[in-house]
Parts: C-alpha cells; structure tokens; sequence
C-alpha cells in the first residue's frame, strides 16, 4: 500500500510522456488523475482533496475552502508557472507549501509570442479566411523586421521573447520592477518606463504575473498611449489587460491589433472580443507543447516527492 495519496487535475499532466507518472509511483506515491476536461471550480476541489496528501493543478481554482477540506493535504503542487489560482497565505497558515514549475514552458510561451506577432503583422488567420471561402485577395501586411517592441515583464518569457525579436533585428524596450542588466547589455535590450515603452512600441507584449499590482495594468490609460498601428499581445493572465477597455480601443482603430492567449473568463463565452476582426484569439496554448508539458510533469512531480520526503530543492512559492 503506498505511504502518499496524490490527486492531480492538471488535464494535461503526463499525456506527452510517463516519465512524470512514474516519479510519482517510484517514490510510494498512490496517483489519481481526475478526467478533467478543464480547469476545476472551488466546489468540484473539495470532495477531491479530502484524503489526498498532495494536489498537482493546472488553473484550477485552489482557495481557502479547498485548503481547508485537504486534511491530510502536505503540498499543493502546481503545474505551470503563474499560481494566481491558489490561495497561498491560507495554505502557509495550515503548512501547507505551494509549489510551482518555473523555466519548464518559457520557451514554448517565447515561441508563441512570435508567431502571434507575425500572425497580426501579416493578417495571416484572415487571407486563410479568404483563401478557404474561394477568394484570392491580399491583404498589406507590415514587416516585423526592425520595429520595436515592448515587453512588460523581462522574466522568463519576456527574455526568450527578446532572444528571438533579436533575430528580426528588433529594437528591444523593456519595463520590469526588477533590471537585469547583464542580460540587457548582452542581447542590447533597453529598460525603459513603462510609458515610454507604451508611446514607442510597434508591438506590445505582456509577460508579468497576475498580481493585485498587475490587475488592471493596460486600460483605457495605456491604450491611448499606444501608437494606432500597434499590437498587443497578451500571453500572460487575463485581468491584467481591461477587456472592455480593449474592445474600445480595437473597435474604434485606437490600436491595430491585439492577440490573446489568456482571457478574464476563460473560455471567453459571450466577449464581445469575440465579434472582432482585429484581435486574435487562442484557448491558453502557451505552455501547451510535447516538451513544455513533459517538463512541467517532471518538475510538478518532483516538486511533491521532495516536499512529502522533505528534502530541499522543491520551487516553493509561499515561504518566506
Ligand atoms: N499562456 C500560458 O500558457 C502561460 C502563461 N504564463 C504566464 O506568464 C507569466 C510570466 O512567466 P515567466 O516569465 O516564466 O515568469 P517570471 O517570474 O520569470 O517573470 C515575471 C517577470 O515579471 C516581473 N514583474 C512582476 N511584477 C511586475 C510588475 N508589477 N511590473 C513589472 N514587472 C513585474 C518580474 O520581475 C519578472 O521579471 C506567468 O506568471 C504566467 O501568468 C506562463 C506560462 C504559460
Ligand atoms: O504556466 C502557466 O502559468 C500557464 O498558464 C500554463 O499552464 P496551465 O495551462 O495554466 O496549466
């Protein structure tokens, strides 16, 4: 009978590899993964966490009813990287330590910031629209080559964003509370302020955490500071871009263009967003590739075995 219960309801964990599965289950770990086919609400956690040891989620919604119910619960590991969904002052009351898996999908997320500014630069999901229903029109696009773009937040992605916009000969602004100025000096990245970058942009990309200071970020404010032939892209959380804020500032031409990988609600039922031609929009992709969710496997199921054995070397997020 092995010594750990394990429930997991990341929909993804383990589908491209087992080698996550078998960590678990070499380390006297009994594993459940629930059949989800999205992110759990509060209410579908509870019965689920009851007798479980640890919790390995995706964007579920871990709050402090759910802590709570997890009487025996020692770990809640999550798989990815932003953990806005879990409540983690009320897991560090109960000793509870949250987990993440940071570095397993940077470059899956870099990679897909790319292709979206070209996907907007070249109205390319439109000329397939008019390709497949018998026309042969063409739309003008710009070229991404030697434009600037801003990013906001020069973490993990935001620098495998800049490595890559550096191919494209971009000139690379950058705003972050914290500066890394090596890694600017290096790849010849410019810290700005957050205005500045706004103001000079062609192309806007947001890579910070969805945080009370993050909530909100880009609204109507910082709409109107961007350039009307400027994209946003938006890969990181919804709720720190204003959606209605957005859809003004699309539907009235104040910018260009904008691609969402993340919305407020997600999936986005009923945004007007929706209706729009000239934003682009896909159901939280970002870290789904082969090697991001083999990665993020590996590193969530490790994360459990070492805080059950309680070993060092866990990305604990709540300490101090
Ligand atoms: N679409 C998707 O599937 C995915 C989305 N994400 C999102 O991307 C976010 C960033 O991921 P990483 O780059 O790996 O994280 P990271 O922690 O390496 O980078 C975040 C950066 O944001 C900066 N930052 C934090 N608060 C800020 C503020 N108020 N103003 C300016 N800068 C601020 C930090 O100093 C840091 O440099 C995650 O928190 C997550 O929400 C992450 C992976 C996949
Ligand atoms: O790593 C993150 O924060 C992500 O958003 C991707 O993972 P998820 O789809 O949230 O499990």
């Amino acid at each position: 009978m092995p010594k750990y219960k394990v429930v997991i309801t990341a929909r993804s964990f383990g589908e491209s590899s087992d080698e996550p599965f078998n960590i678990l289950k070499g380390n006297d770990c009994e594993v459940v993964k629930i059949p989800a086919d999205r992110p759990l609400s509060a209410e579908e956690l509870i019965p689920l966490v009851k007798d479980a040891d640890a919790l390995i989620v995706g964007n579920d919604k871990v709050t402090e009813d759910v802590i709570n119910a997890g009487k025996k619960l020692k770990v809640i590991s999550r798989y990815g990287v932003g953990y806005d969904n879990v409540d983690l002052n009320a897991a560090k009351k109960k000793g509870i330590v949250v987990t993440n898996t940071p570095n397993a999908n940077n470059n899956s997320v870099a990679d897909l910031v790319i292709g979206l500014m070209l996907v907007l630069a070249r109205n390319l999901l439109a000329v397939d629209r008019i390709v497949k229903s018998g026309g042969w029109k063409r739309i003008m696009g710009t070229e991404i080559y030697g434009k600037t773009l801003g990013i906001i937040g020069l973490g993990k992605i935001g620098k495998g964003v800049a490595k890559r916009a550096k191919g494209f000969d971009m000139n690379v602004l950058c705003y972050d509370v914290y500066q890394d100025l090596k890694f600017a000096e290096e790849y010849g990245i410019t810290y700005c302020s957050f205005e500045e970058l706004l103001k000079q942009s062609d192309i806007v990309t947001i890579h910070v955490p969805l945080a009370p200071e993050t909530k909100g970020l880009i609204g109507e404010r910082e709409l109107g500071m961007m350039k009307p032939t400027a994209f946003l892209i938006n890969t990181s959380r919804g709720g720190i871009v204003d959606e209605s804020a957005l859809y003004n500032a699309l539907a009235n031409k104040k910018i260009a263009g904008a691609a969402l990988d993340v919305m407020e609600q997600e999936p986005p039922i009923n945004s007007p967003l929706l209706q729009l031609d000239n934003v682009v929009i896909t159901s939280h992709i970002g870290g789904y590739t082969c090697e991001a969710i083999t990665n993020m496997g590996i590193v969530a199921a490790k994360n459990v075995v070492l805080v059950l054995n309680k070993k060092q070397g866990a990305h604990i997020v709540n300490g101090e």
